[in-house]
């Protein structure tokens, strides 16, 4: 691919309306100016990304385009090294990730690991360990939620793959996220396991924010209502996730296709 003409793009100002900012300044989750780098390799450079309450934004963008980063970023898991981060209004730029799950922001994991010696049941419960007083789903549910009943009182890591996903996603849940961040949550599913999880996906609260991280496009579709495209850590692109999804040059940027040097950027 000729990326010559996508790295002469610069900060691409997100086209998100100043009113849905706002709404995600008071009550939803923020982060301004966001920068990482590892060594001297810039992976994030993000001058703005905001979510809020009922929001279904995906980052989709090549491999290394920096979307996990952000999502670790965005959950506490990499400090930012640039940036602020607020939440409900709130700066929590330096909480980390325990104190961000309890106040709100869940996530699943690209790589999901499970708590060593657990069994599928009591990792749902640890997921949910502090709202356990007032779980709005009891585990037993989540579980059925995600297809996993049968395997309730397996240890853990005897779990296949896909369905250590599928877990994942109950484990989130059962945090009673109002920010849901799903880092390629179809990466390895069965067909079945890909049909529960777009099952799952139309059935998350209306007031739950998600951000999807994915390269599976039938999934990005099912559910983004906005999409962002990162490339090299940088927004190449934002907006309504029809308008994103049609447009040539983010086709042939997100295919890896020559297209994407010559197509102008609409
Ligand atoms: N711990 C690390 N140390 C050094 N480099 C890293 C580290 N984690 C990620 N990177 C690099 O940062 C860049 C962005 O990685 P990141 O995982 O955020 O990309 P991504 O868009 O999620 O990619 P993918 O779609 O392949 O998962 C990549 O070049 C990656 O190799």
């Amino acid at each position: 691919m000729t990326t010559q003409h996508v790295d002469a793009v610069d900060h691409i100002p997100s086209r998100r309306d100043p009113a849905d900012i706002q709404r995600a300044h008071d009550t939803g989750l923020v982060a301004t100016g966001l920068y990482h780098a590892y060594q001297r390799l810039t992976v994030l450079d993000l001058d703005s990304f905001a979510i809020a309450p009922g929001d279904r934004h995906a980052v989709i963008g090549p491999n290394g385009a920096g979307k996990s980063t952000l999502l670790h970023l965005l959950a506490g898991s990499t400090r930012a090294q640039t940036g602020t981060i607020t939440y409900q209004g709130q700066t929590i730029t330096r909480r980390g990730t325990a104190w961000r799950a309890r106040a709100g922001i869940g996530r699943t994991f690209q790589h999901p690991t499970v708590y060593p010696g657990l069994t599928v049941l009591d990792c749902v419960r640890m997921g949910g360990w502090h709202h356990r007083h007032h779980p709005d789903r009891k585990p037993l549910e989540l579980l059925e939620l995600v297809g996993l009943t049968n395997r309730a009182d397996d240890p853990a890591a005897t779990l296949p793959h896909g369905h250590r996903r599928m877990l994942d996603l109950a484990v989130a849940l059962a945090g009673q996220p109002r920010v849901l961040l799903l880092d390629e949550p179809a990466g390895g599913l069965t067909d079945t396991d890909l049909t529960r999880l777009l099952d799952i996906l139309g059935t998350l609260p209306g007031w739950m924010a998600v951000i999807l991280v994915e390269h599976h496009m039938d999934v990005v579709a099912a559910l983004a209502d906005w999409i962002t495209v990162l490339h090299h850590g940088r927004r190449y692109f934002d907006g309504p996730a029809d308008h994103v999804r049609a447009d040539p040059t983010v086709r042939a940027l997100y295919l890896g296709t020559t297209q994407a040097g010559h197509a102008a950027r609409p």
